[in-house]
């Protein structure tokens, strides 16, 4: 049975660039919840339904055929036999995703399939990544990390990532979609025995550094080192 390392965090705070950088360092497993929710939201987009319709997003769930792994050299998504890694990456699907997200019944679909892949990883630990990680899927998780940064900053480093778009838009969007997103569950506050990292003034390297650093602290305090 694979720990789960617990990372959560608004958008562009480095969640998913950094938990894979910190598996590959560990020779963990990596799950990024995010491309569910955003896989999901492509499926309903595909049979030409709107997110915010919850009927429509609960049809397309009961026939969601989503293959995700767990190797973080390997990001590849697929629903059923269409590969979709680039698709969830459009912002068209990062518009419509806070949609699946926020229906109870997806997300309790969805939880039950990471808490299974993880229990069936052929990893020591896996570094599972999203919004509520630390408080709902793995609450007792040995190490639980809220990973943050100003908004500010991460409105750059995501307007860095999108060549051609601008950036006060990409800045609206990321902060719309946090505002969204909050409304379901809280991972700006850090809840009891969450470990914050905050990388406003911290490059990449440092904050993988940061967060290695609490895991090699929290794991040597579990494991009596
Ligand atoms: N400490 C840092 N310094 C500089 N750039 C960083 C740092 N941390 C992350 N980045 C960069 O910020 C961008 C956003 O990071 P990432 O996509 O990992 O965020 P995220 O939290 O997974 O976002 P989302 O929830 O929207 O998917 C990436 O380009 C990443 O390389
Ligand atoms: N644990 C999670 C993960 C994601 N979401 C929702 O999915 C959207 C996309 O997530 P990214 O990390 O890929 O940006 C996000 O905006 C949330 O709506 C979630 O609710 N819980």
């Amino acid at each position: 049975m694979s720990e789960f390392i617990a990372i959560d965090g608004p958008a562009g705070s480095g969640k998913s660039s950094v938990s894979k950088a910190v598996a590959r360092s560990r020779g963990y497993g990596y799950l990024d919840t995010g491309a569910a929710y955003r896989a999901l939201a492509w499926h309903v987009l595909d049979r030409g339904a709107a997110t915010d319709d919850s009927d429509a997003v609960l049809a397309a769930a009961s026939e969601f055929d989503l293959r995700l792994g767990l190797d973080p050299d390997d990001r590849t998504v697929a629903v059923g036999e269409r590969d979709i890694t680039a698709a969830i990456r459009d912002p068209r699907v990062s518009d419509a995703v806070s949609g699946v997200a926020r229906v109870p019944a997806v997300r309790e679909q969805v939880n039950i399939f990471f808490r299974s892949l993880v229990a069936g990883a052929p990893y020591p630990a896996v570094v599972v990544e999203g919004r509520d990680i630390t408080t709902v899927v793995a609450p007792d998780a040995p190490v639980r990390i809220l990973l943050t940064a100003a908004p500010e900053v991460r409105a750059a480093r995501r307007a860095g990532e999108l060549v051609g778009e601008n950036a006060a838009v990409v800045a609206e969007a990321l902060h719309k979609r946090d505002a969204s997103d909050s409304a379901v569950v809280d991972f700006l506050n850090a809840a009891d025995g969450v470990e914050v990292v905050d990388s406003t003034h911290l490059d990449f390297p440092q904050t993988i550094d940061a967060v290695l650093a609490v895991i090699e602290r929290k794991q040597g305090a579990e494991h009596g080192r």
